[in-house]
């Protein structure tokens, strides 16, 4: 059987990254051989720490290595300050928009035998809105002195490519349905998340365009049904009644708050994953930040980062070998006799990473 190489990028940057990061490398190279896969890896910096030693957060050669020498990469976490610090940018902001990876994609699951089952998909926009960065800090008497204000960029461009993911999401889940994958869902739904009661202009554009991305004739064909929910009152159903959404689109700021929020339901920010999706790259990382909370305890849940691992091998076309990591993740938390601090649980990074490795 031919062999596929793929080189990936790892950077596991600040606090837990660092403890988590090692786990996804560790997977990749206990699947199977059967899957036929070689991996190559390089480890790259980017975060605080690198930002202290060096002046940049995300140095020039993460990002060529990335663009000119790597399939994918698995990112861990930094540690951005929320004090403003001269001349540090979030790195993981920054890659986002260099690498051009504008889809966010962070599905949110409990196992099959949960008593409340949850099966959603949030797919964030990764490019624009409040994240374009452009703030300023003016002062003016008539407004009480210094004040600060920010640009909100939408467009029609990352609007609807942002849609036709979730729309291509939505239909690719409905084929696994009816392969025989069981899921809480019987249909295919996307929910447009937005706030254009308020901002007609700014998500407004986006609501538009998500309902005509979506109206595509492959969606209404495919029986993707679409629906749409103002962002404050999506918080109030999606803690009510989490178990009815399939798959959310929403602008880059609502999907990282709705995506937290949603880590809680299903027990843990230490269980959910994401991928930074473009044209032919993926960058894996987990949705939890760098935790200084529990850093250097060895106790941070490394199954946000294993999954993530997963997702990213989903977006490089590898499924079986994603669907070998799902499966001895989910046997992990079924059994739920090796759980980290998080889950309620005693185990160590490294007794929850072994005990999935021997499941593989
Ligand atoms: N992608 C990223 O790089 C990223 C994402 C989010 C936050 N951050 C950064 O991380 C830093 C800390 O942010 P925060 O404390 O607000 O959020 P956080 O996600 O780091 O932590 C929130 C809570 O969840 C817990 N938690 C997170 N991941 C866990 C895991 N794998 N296992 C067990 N418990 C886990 C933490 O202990 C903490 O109590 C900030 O500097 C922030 O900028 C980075
Ligand atoms: O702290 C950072 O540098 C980025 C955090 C980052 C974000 O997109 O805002 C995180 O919250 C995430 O969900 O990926």
């Amino acid at each position: 059987m031919a062999s596929r190489l793929l080189r990936i990028g790892l950077i596991p940057g600040d606090g837990i990254g660092r403890e988590v990061i090692p786990a996804g490398r560790r997977i990749l190279e206990a699947l199977p051989s059967s899957l036929g896969l070689k991996f190559e890896f390089t480890d790259l910096d980017a975060g605080f720490e690198t930002f202290q030693k060096t002046g940049a957060a995300l140095p020039e050669r993460t990002v060529d290595v990335l663009k000119n020498g790597c399939d994918g990469a698995l990112f861990g976490a930094v540690s951005s300050p929320t004090k403003a610090v001269k001349g540090y940018s979030s790195p993981i902001v920054a890659l986002r928009k260099k690498l051009d990876l504008y889809a966010n994609v962070r599905p949110v699951k409990t196992v099959a035998t949960a008593a409340s089952p949850i099966d959603m998909v949030i797919v964030r926009e990764n490019t624009e809105d409040l994240y374009v960065k452009e703030e300023r800090t003016l002062e003016d008497p008539a407004m009480g002195g210094v004040y600060a204000e920010a640009i909100k960029r939408i467009s029609t461009r990352a609007s609807l490519r942002i849609a036709t993911m979730a729309g291509e999401i939505a239909l690719r889940r409905q084929k696994l349905r009816e392969s025989g994958f069981a899921s809480i869902h019987k249909s295919p739904l996307v929910t447009i998340t937005h706030k254009s009661n308020v901002l007609s202009q700014t998500d407004g554009l986006f609501r538009t365009c998500a309902k005509e991305a979506l109206a595509a004739s492959r969606f209404v064909d495919g029986g993707v049904a679409v629906e749409e929910q103002i962002v404050d009152s999506m918080v109030y159903k999606l803690f009510r009644q989490p178990g009815s959404y399939d798959v959310i689109v929403a602008p880059n700021l609502y999907g990282d708050i709705l995506s937290d929020g949603a880590a809680a339901l299903v027990g843990s920010l230490g269980l959910v994953p994401s991928a930074n999706v473009g044209e032919g790259f993926a960058i894996g990382e987990p949705c939890h930040g760098s935790a200084p909370d529990i850093e250097g305890k060895g106790v941070a849940n490394p199954i946000a980062t294993l999954r993530s691992t997963a997702l990213m091998l989903e977006f490089l076309g590898e499924e079986q070998a994603a669907a070998k990591i799902y499966t001895a993740v989910d046997a992990n938390l079924e059994e739920a006799k090796l759980l980290s601090p998080d889950l309620g649980g005693k185990a160590t990074t490294e007794e929850v990473v072994s005990d999935i490795l021997k499941r593989l």
